[in-house]
């Protein structure tokens, strides 16, 4: 029978043993999935998922079988669950895949993509969803960066810096969760671009990896006696730029040391997706108007048509040692839920990812 292109592997990495030309008998292919098995309430919990099985068909003409390499666990999934999910469905989320089995002469076997088929070992892709990798992909750099500093989380600290805050040599930049996947590309690519830059953290540890980093100044948010004081010791003149990841209290007083006329991007509110009841803040009009601010939420897929641009500078920039990454891996498909709940709670230190 056709299986697809020649050389499909008879073995995969996970032992699952899939037909190829040696191996006349067929066997189905057995997918893991994580599924939301109840909405979040507050923190999630472990009884909040689900794991199954599901046996895949044959491939169809077009079609290409993925073997889930690296994952992801994002924030988004948190607020997106509610917005975008209903109690059953697949955890979504982007993975790292490699091609193990192709009906489909634009992904051959043995190649790499990024697709966002959810919280699943193994898939079937018509090719629409998914997505290869940057070309002549370094052997020494890991395809782990697809999904964190070269990937989704790069690309919203370059847009957000360079198109909403369009920062310039000499502004003052203020980053939050400065040690996660988008907040360490903010403070690097703003370093690059001659800023003088403040990171923020929950832990002493990634204060001091951020010093390492090359961040200007760098606290832990957590132990300060007095965030306000903090941030004045800091930069006593203020800040130019605020990239926010956090968003309620913290950003209520960063709003009052910001300079006048500064540029404040919205990028995330982490500190609220876990919240059963909205946080109630202070008012922000009145810094608002005296200071002249600009603030502006945005979302990275706005510039889905600039993604290549994007991904080939970050990819420039880590291969000039520019760009420094750092991952945090839980190894094991069975563990997405404690990454994903371990993340929330700031256990990792860089792109938090699940190899399998
Ligand atoms: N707008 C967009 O297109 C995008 C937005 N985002 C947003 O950017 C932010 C960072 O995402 P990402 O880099 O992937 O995640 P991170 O890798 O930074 O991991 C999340 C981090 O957030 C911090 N955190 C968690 N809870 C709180 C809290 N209550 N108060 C303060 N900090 C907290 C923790 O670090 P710490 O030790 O510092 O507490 C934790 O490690 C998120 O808000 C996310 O939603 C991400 C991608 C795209
Ligand atoms: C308190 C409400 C906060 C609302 C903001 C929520 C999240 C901000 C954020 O993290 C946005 C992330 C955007 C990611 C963009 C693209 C994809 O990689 C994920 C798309 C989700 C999906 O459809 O799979």
């Amino acid at each position: 029978r056709e299986c697809g292109q020649a050389g499909a592997d008879a073995e995969s990495p996970t032992g699952v043993r899939i037909w190829g030309e040696k191996d006349y008998t067929l066997k189905m292919v057995v997918a893991k999935l994580w599924t939301l098995r109840k909405h979040f309430e507050g923190f999630p919990k472990k009884d909040d998922f689900e794991l199954k099985e599901e046996e895949l068909p044959e491939l169809k003409d077009g079609e290409v079988l993925l073997e889930a390499v690296f994952l992801s666990v994002d924030p988004y999934m948190r607020p997106y669950s509610k917005k975008i999910m209903k109690e059953g469905d697949i955890m979504i989320g982007t993975q790292i895949a490699r091609v193990s089995a192709s009906n489909n002469s634009k992904f051959p076997v043995g190649c790499y993509v990024v697709s966002s088929s959810g919280w699943r070992t193994h898939t079937i892709s018509d090719g629409k969803k998914i997505e290869l990798m940057l070309a002549d992909w370094p052997e020494n750099i890991s395809r782990s960066l697809g999904l964190g500093t070269v990937g989704m989380p790069g690309c919203t600290a370059y847009f957000g810096l360079l198109e909403i805050l369009q920062i310039k040599p000499g502004d003052v930049l203020l980053v939050n969760a400065a040690a996660g996947a988008v907040g360490m590309s903010v403070g690097q690519i703003a370093k690059i671009k001659g800023c003088k830059v403040i990171g923020c953290a929950g832990t002493d540890e990634k204060v001091a990896l951020l010093k390492q980093m090359g961040f200007d100044e760098a606290f832990n948010y957590k132990t300060v006696k007095s965030l306000d004081s903090a941030l004045k010791q800091a930069s006593p003149d203020g800040y130019d730029c605020y990239f926010d990841n956090v968003g309620g209290e913290f950003s209520n007083v960063v709003i009052n040391q910001m300079k006048q006329y500064g540029r404040i991007a919205v990028c995330g509110a982490i500190s609220g997706y876990n919240d059963v009841e909205p946080q109630k803040g202070a008012y922000i009009q009145a810094p608002m108007i005296f200071k002249q601010l600009r603030m502006q939420g945005f979302v990275v897929s706005t510039w889905n048509n600039r993604r290549e641009e994007s991904e080939k500078a970050l990819m420039a920039w880590v291969k000039e040692g520019k760009l420094k990454s750092k991952e945090h891996i839980t190894t094991g498909f069975e563990k997405m839920p404690d990454a994903f709940m371990g993340m929330l709670k700031g256990e990792n230190i860089g792109k938090a990812v699940v190899k399998i």
